[in-house]
């Protein structure tokens, strides 16, 4: 009998305001076991986003430094910010046999996908394209400018949809939530 394959590096990508963070949040009080790859960024902190948890908030020599000692999986600019996966905590928990999530953007995926072709790739999309406006609008962290640019990358992302494996539309955050567990084979 053949022996079960399960993945065992999950990436979770999609439109900026569709909902990744809100449904890995819910995911993680519901199976806190689930490991999340922290992410450092240029990117300056939200109201109540704390250090080593959201992100490592670094700056542009730190980001620098994190790039030519190799210790990034992967890293892209979005929206005027960088962002990268630190490599370490992520190979670690892959060599215990423990399943990793990346919540990533469109680029990342791409070059996770490039470097770990066993990695399964997960698109996140939005109920429709007015929702997820009000939805990154509502959420009333970034400037209209910022909402813009973000928007604009989104056509981009949501036209890369077929590059993913599975495809999971965000209405319901425990749907979607149950959905990437199964996937990530937790439950
Ligand atoms: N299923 C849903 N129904 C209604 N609102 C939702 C749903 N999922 C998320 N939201 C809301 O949408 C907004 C954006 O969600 P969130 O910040 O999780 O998006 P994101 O994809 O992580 O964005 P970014 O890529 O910019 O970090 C939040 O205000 C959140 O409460
Ligand atoms: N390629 C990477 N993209 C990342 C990483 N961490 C987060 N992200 C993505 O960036 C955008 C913007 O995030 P925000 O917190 O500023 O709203 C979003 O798509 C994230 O998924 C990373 O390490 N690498």
């Amino acid at each position: 009998m053949a022996a079960e394959v399960r993945p065992r590096l999950t990436v979770l990508s999609g439109p900026s305001g569709v909902g990744k963070s809100t449904v890995v949040a819910h995911m993680r009080k519901v199976h806190p076991e689930v490991w999340l790859s922290v992410s450092a960024t240029t990117r300056k902190p939200r109201p109540g986003e704390r250090h080593g948890v959201q992100y490592f908030f670094v700056n542009d020599d730190e980001f620098d430094k994190l790039i030519a000692n190799g210790e990034l999986l992967e890293w892209a600019e979005f929206a005027g910010n960088r962002y990268g996966t630190p490599r370490g905590a992520v190979l670690e928990r892959l060599d215990n046999g423990e399943p990793v999530l990346l919540e990533i953007d469109l680029q990342g995926a791409r070059l996770v996908r490039e470097s770990m072709p066993d990695a399964q790739l997960v698109f996140l999309a939005p109920p429709s394209w007015d929702e997820l406006v009000r939805r990154l609008t509502g959420r009333g962290t970034e400037s209209p400018e910022v909402i813009e640019r973000r928007l604009d990358t989104a056509k981009v992302e949501l036209a890369a949809e077929s590059e993913f494996d599975t495809t999971l539309v965000n209405t319901s955050v425990e749907d979607v939530a149950r959905e990437l567990l199964a996937l990530m084979a937790v439950v």
